[in-house]
């Protein structure tokens, strides 16, 4: 583990609370938790607990730690580039944080979902032998786990959406390509808190599966204009509905506003490790509204009109792509290169 002991979330910071959700009732189909499920997913994020993935998430820390104490010359054969691809290696300070191309602080290693469940054939790229030396003890049974999670939510959004059985399942197919991956991410000891380690934003893809042991993580709940602390739950995951679910729910389900700054109080003098999973649509996924699937989404549809999120048609695959590419300081421009990184944010970062 990177970090033996840690210093509590200081009592002091006013955070904002996340319903629990209780997986193992969600898993026995509890109807009161199903509820408390969607009411939770239609306001802000939710944390879930019981999830059953705790030690895979240790291992994912583990092999993080490893990754990250390579050399950089080793970790950057294995960056990701400047093209919009997500998956391997990104170094600290590859992306603005903001439209004036402030750079980001935390560096992190994503392996794609493709590459976890081609092993040992490769879908995407190669990765550091740190990753490939515990592909089978732990990478692969993270990905195998989170995506399990992310498929029983998924279906229960199905059912409250008023689709027909199996739609959203249909749009995230392991048999197909996706924007899928587990991501470890390490930001520095010490940072001024002057300093944001990664940028406001919106996930990009349906589903984000976060594992979180120190502070950082803020939220821009809808309505309010202050950034609010999310305070971290030993074993609790907090699970964060993306842009991709936003659009194709007509903006029943919303994509929650976040970024990360370093750890407030005493716990700022501690490396943050964070651990996510992002379920997103495949690739060749049209980011449109279901309204002719399900009455109920035409009718938020009609409903948002003007609020409701817009992706245009673009595929998964293409809303991703440029959400990625626009956050590379190595493209930017000026102003303009950030806003085209943006998406269901509406303006609000
Ligand atoms: O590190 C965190 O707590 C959040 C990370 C995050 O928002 C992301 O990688 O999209
Ligand atoms: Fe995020």
């Amino acid at each position: 583990m990177p970090v033996p002991q840690l210093p509590p979330f200081p009592a002091d910071v006013h955070t904002h609370p996340l319903l629990v959700i209780d997986y193992d009732l969600l898993e026995a189909g509890n109807q009161q938790e199903i509820d408390r499920l969607w009411d939770a997913a239609t306001n802000l994020g939710f944390c879930l607990k019981n999830h059953g993935v705790q030690a895979e998430v240790d291992g994912m820390f583990e092999m993080g730690e490893a990754t990250m104490k390579l050399p950089i010359d080793e970790k950057m054969k294995f960056e990701q580039g400047d093209e919009g691809s997500s998956f391997g290696y990104k170094a600290a300070g590859a992306n603005a944080v903001d439209a004036n191309g402030m750079l980001d602080t935390v560096e992190f290693i994503n392996i794609a979902k493709d590459d976890a469940f081609a092993w040992p054939s490769i879908a995407h790229r190669t990765y550091p032998s740190t990753v490939t030396s515990r592909m089978e003890s732990t990478v692969i049974p993270f990905v195998k786990k989170s995506t399990e999670i992310n498929t029983t939510i998924l279906n229960i959004f199905n059912t409250k959406l008023g689709l027909p059985e199996g739609e959203l399942i249909k749009r995230h197919n392991d048999a197909e390509f996706s924007g899928s991956e587990a991501r470890t991410i390490k930001n520095p000891k010490g940072m001024s808190q002057e300093r944001t380690a990664l940028g406001a934003h919106t996930d990009f893809g349906s589903l984000s599966f976060l594992h979180n042991r120190l502070g950082g993580l803020q939220v821009l709940p809808p309505g309010i204009d202050e950034w609010q602390y999310v305070k971290p739950l030993p074993s609790h995951a907090i699970c964060n509905v993306g842009d991709a679910l936003a659009v194709l729910s007509g903006g029943i389900l919303h994509s929650n506003i976040h970024r990360v700054v370093p750890p407030p109080g005493a716990q700022a003098n501690y490396e943050r490790w964070s651990q996510v999973f992002f379920t997103r649509p495949g690739n060749s996924v049209i980011l449109d509204p279901l309204s002719s699937l399900s009455p109920v989404i035409a009718n938020a549809v009609q409903r948002n009109k003007e609020k409701h999120s817009n992706a245009g048609g673009a595929t998964a695959q293409e809303w991703f792509t440029r959400r990625i590419k626009n956050q590379r300081i190595k493209n930017r421009t000026g102003p303009e290169t950030w806003h085209a990184s943006r998406g269901t944010e509406q303006g609000r970062a």
